[in-house]
């Protein structure tokens, strides 16, 4: 297959709702979209998701445009490409930036997958028809959390997780347990915990949390081996994990019991289907991470999620959890608890590209006459 163009959309939208961590808040929601083309016509769309700032990772909107403007696109308009793993291959020559290589990467696998007639999910094995929804519940102040959760229940998410740091933990835990006693929680700490808050995160274990993820430090595996051993609440590792080797290392080390895959983080769909094939050889289950992203990283998430080891609800909700308006037709609905895997070709979704446009404040198209 021999790529014709790519084009990059750098899009904004706003969130129905900010989203608050102890780091920050997102309101507007930066991406940017990539739709490869080949020769026959058939397109592929990818989505970057990094943020506008470098607070989750160090990767931003910018860095990523820079590094597919300079580097991943004009290499990939010289080659000839037979499966998306070369692509992913053929980026391997430069470091780090995964969320950037991701897109592009993304944009492959779902032009592939048209190209063999085949949805995604199938294409990379997947097992499941419908995948269990999740969502995220972050309010401004605690007092809104119950009501926040309460909504979330009633619309069937099988799981629920909320962001907990010193402040915001013990009581917050306890006043949601007093009102969903058997309710399937988890807390994302995104980091705000040292070792030196070992007895104040144990006693988190009362509540019977489904895990705690990443309470530590973003680049660490060694010090959540050592708190793993004296919680009994599961560690489950989100931004420690951003390559196989990380993955092969945390489990080595027994740092977590559980991890969160995310395409973006781990550069790609074929990283992300390596720590799922890794983490099933060792006992250790997955669920699928949420990025704020558009309905087009939303379907590779679910196609993802229906692979065998993604045994755990992930941050996987509707669309309508998130936006006014989705980039795909039809958006992405929870049913039950639930979600359908799309079973046409690719994505699965179609891509309203008008309304792409329209949401674009820049868009660049990439062909290989011009390089
Ligand atoms: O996309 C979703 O619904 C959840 C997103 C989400 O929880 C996160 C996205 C990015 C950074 C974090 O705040 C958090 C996470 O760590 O998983
Ligand atoms: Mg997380």
């Amino acid at each position: 297959m021999k790529i014709k163009k790519i084009e990059m959309f750098l899009t904004k939208l706003e969130l129905l709702q900010p989203f608050r961590t102890h780091l920050g808040t997102v309101s507007e929601r930066e991406s940017i979209l990539l739709k490869m083309t080949d020769m026959d016509g058939v397109s592929g769309w990818g989505e970057v998701v990094a943020f506008s700032s470098p607070w989750y990772t160090e990767e931003t909107i910018q860095t990523s445009w820079h590094m597919l403007e300079d580097f991943f696109i004009p290499s990939l308009l010289q080659g000839q490409w037979e499966h998306p793993g070369e692509i992913h291959n053929a980026l391997l020559v430069w470091k780090g930036n995964p969320m950037a290589r991701a897109g592009v990467e993304m944009a492959a696998w779902d032009l592939f997958a048209k190209r063999a007639g085949k949805s995604l999910a199938d294409f990379i094995g997947g097992t499941r028809k419908r995948i269990d929804a999740g969502v995220v519940v972050s309010v401004d102040t605690p007092s809104k959390m119950i009501d926040a959760i309460n909504l979330r229940v009633k619309e069937g998410y099988q799981r629920v997780k909320v962001k907990i740091d010193p402040g915001h933990d013990y009581e917050m835990l306890h006043a949601i347990r007093r009102e969903f006693p058997q309710l399937a929680l988890m807390a994302d700490a995104n980091s705000a915990y040292t070792l030196n808050d070992v007895d104040r995160l144990k006693k988190l274990d009362e509540f019977q949390l489904l895990m705690i993820e990443q309470p530590l430090a973003s680049d660490d595996i060694i010090e959540h081996a050592e708190l793993q051993k004296a919680l009994s609440t599961p560690i489950c590792l989100d931004e420690s994990i951003v390559s196989y080797n990380d993955a092969v290392h945390a489990i080595k080390l027994g740092s977590c019991q559980v991890i969160n895959i995310k395409i973006g983080r781990v550069g790609g769909l074929t990283n992300a289907i390596r720590i799922h094939d890794l983490c099933m050889r060792n006992g250790i289950p997955v669920w699928c991470g949420g990025m704020l992203e558009t309905g087009i990283s939303r379907s590779f998430n679910i196609a993802l999620a229906s692979l065998p080891n993604f045994t755990i609800p992930g941050d996987i909700s509707s669309s309508s959890r998130y936006w006014k308006k989705d980039v795909i037709e039809p958006e992405v609905v929870v049913t039950q608890g639930k979600i359908s895997v799309p079973t046409s070709p690719g994505i699965g979704h179609s891509v309203n590209e008008k309304y792409i446009k329209e949401i674009s404040a820049k868009i660049k198209t990439f062909q290989k006459e011009d390089l």
